[in-house]
């Protein structure tokens, strides 16, 4: 599978911002990385005491391989990388587009434990226009990767800044940390909120506003 050139803008623009996961490609086909996750995941489970020959779990170590490489982390390859859909602003849009309560599962990459949220995005369409469905698959290719908040953040505004062409992009994350709630601290009412505004959304006390002003 070939990655398309929207990914491969998006990932230069990530790395000329330093926003880029930190990465070390391995070099292996995701097949390859499947069967070694699950032998490395059989000997973990084993190191826990759990009786890998029991019908339930035996099938865990290559469960959990799968769900890694191509579920919750397969935002790791841009090979995944949703097929975007922009268009010319032929029709002279000029009033923000707003998606809100973008639901999101992201998994924090200090505890590989979930992170439960919702995001809002918006732009201010100048020369492009997306496909609204667009918006989502890139918070989902983002979501699908280890996390912390302020960066997933962030790389959604500029992913959306350079396929929109604009700086006029803004993303809201609100969302509960597992590793807050079910470990740790064991808080299990607070949520973390994390904004990335750029351009007019920065600039403009009033973009901002009607940008983080709840609707419905
Ligand atoms: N800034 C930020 N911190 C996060 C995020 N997810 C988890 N963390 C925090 O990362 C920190 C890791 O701290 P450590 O002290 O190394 O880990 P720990 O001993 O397990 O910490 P506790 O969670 O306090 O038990 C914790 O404070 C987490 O709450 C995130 O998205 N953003
Ligand atoms: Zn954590």
């Amino acid at each position: 599978m070939a990655i398309t050139e929207e990914a491969i803008q998006v990932q230069s623009a990530l790395l000329e911002h330093g926003l880029e996961t930190p990465m070390v490609p391995c070099g292996l086909s995701s097949e390859e990385r499947k069967s070694k996750i699950e032998e490395h995941m059989k000997a973990i489970l084993s190191l826990m005491s759990l009786d890998l020959t029991d019908d339930s779990l035996a099938d865990t170590p290559r469960r959990i391989a799968k769900m890694y490489v191509d579920e919750i982390f397969s935002g790791l390859d841009y090979q995944n990388f949703p097929k975007i859909t922009v268009i010319d602003n032929k029709m002279g849009v000029d009033e923000m587009v707003r998606v809100q309560d973008i639901s999101l599962t992201s998994t924090c990459e200090h505890h590989l434990v979930t992170i439960d949220g919702m995001a809002t995005v918006a732009y201010l369409p100048r020369k492009k226009i997306i496909g609204l469905s667009k918006i989502n698959r890139i918070v989902r290719f983002f979501s699908q990767r280890p996390q912390v908040q302020e960066r997933l953040t962030q790389q959604i505004l500029v992913a959306l800044q350079t396929l929109l062409e604009t700086k006029d992009v803004a993303v809201k994350i609100d969302a509960v940390h597992y590793c807050v709630k079910a470990r740790g601290v064991m808080d299990s009412t607070s949520s973390t909120t994390t904004t990335a505004l750029g351009g007019i959304f920065k600039s403009n006390p009033a973009t901002r506003a009607e940008f983080l002003q709840k609707s419905r």
